[in-house]
């Protein structure tokens, strides 16, 4: 099982999820509570060991502007949440970055088609907002043997059920994984990589 943590902004976040054996860890370069420069990233960068995936992650922004940004913040993974076409994936691969390509269970049908990104990220509604969703039916998505990530309410006492439910190739989680809005629980990092790589 594939473990993203997501909307880390402190050292001590950092070195808890890649502790934990996070396989990828995200910063939000766009508004939110989790917000972080690319300065910022640039300076808990060196404690994401190149094993680690670490991700910039945005909400709609055009697929250029964000590549700038994870450029400018020392990152070769990006995250787009949007309506999007495999010209946006073209121009992450073509500044020579991956992509992680997240969608809502609501998105029109062409999204879950696999337009080139390197991970789809089926998500709730509203990015980062901790609502949970009915988990099993994005199986009618038909997505079997591809890498997908699952999102949206995640934490430590449902990720299992939840990966099952949807037979999920990885999960992703930021707020279930906090004490309040924006501030990680380094205790629930812990518990939610063990019990979803259990
Ligand atoms: O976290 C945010 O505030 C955010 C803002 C804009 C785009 C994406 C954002 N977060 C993405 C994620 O943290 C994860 O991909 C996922 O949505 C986490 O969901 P949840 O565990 O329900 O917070």
């Amino acid at each position: 099982m594939f473990v993203k943590v997501c909307g880390l902004s402190t050292p001590e976040s950092v070195r808890s999820a890649v502790d934990a054996g996070a396989d990828a860890v995200g910063f939000v370069l766009t508004s939110s509570p989790r917000e972080v420069s690319p300065d910022q990233v640039r300076i808990l960068l060196p404690l994401v060991p190149a094993h680690v995936n670490a991700v910039a992650v945005f909400r709609h922004e055009p697929a250029s502007d964000a590549v700038s940004v994870a450029r400018a913040a020392g990152l070769t993974w990006v995250q787009l949440h949007g309506t999007r076409t495999a010209e946006d994936v073209k121009t992450v691969h073509d500044a020579g970055m991956r992509l992680i390509r997240a969608v809502t269970m609501g998105a029109a049908p062409d999204q879950f088609s696999d337009l080139g990104e390197d991970l789809l990220l089926i998500d709730a509604a509203v990015p980062g907002s901790g609502e949970s969703w009915d988990y099993g039916s994005v199986r009618a998505k038909g997505l079997g043997g591809r890498e997908w990530l699952l999102a949206g309410g995640l934490e430590p006492g449902n990720v299992a059920f939840a990966a099952t439910a949807a037979d999920a190739w990885g999960v992703d989680v930021s707020s279930g994984v906090e004490s309040s809005r924006g501030v990680k629980d380094l205790a629930k990092i812990r518990a939610f990589v063990e019990a979803a790589k259990a």
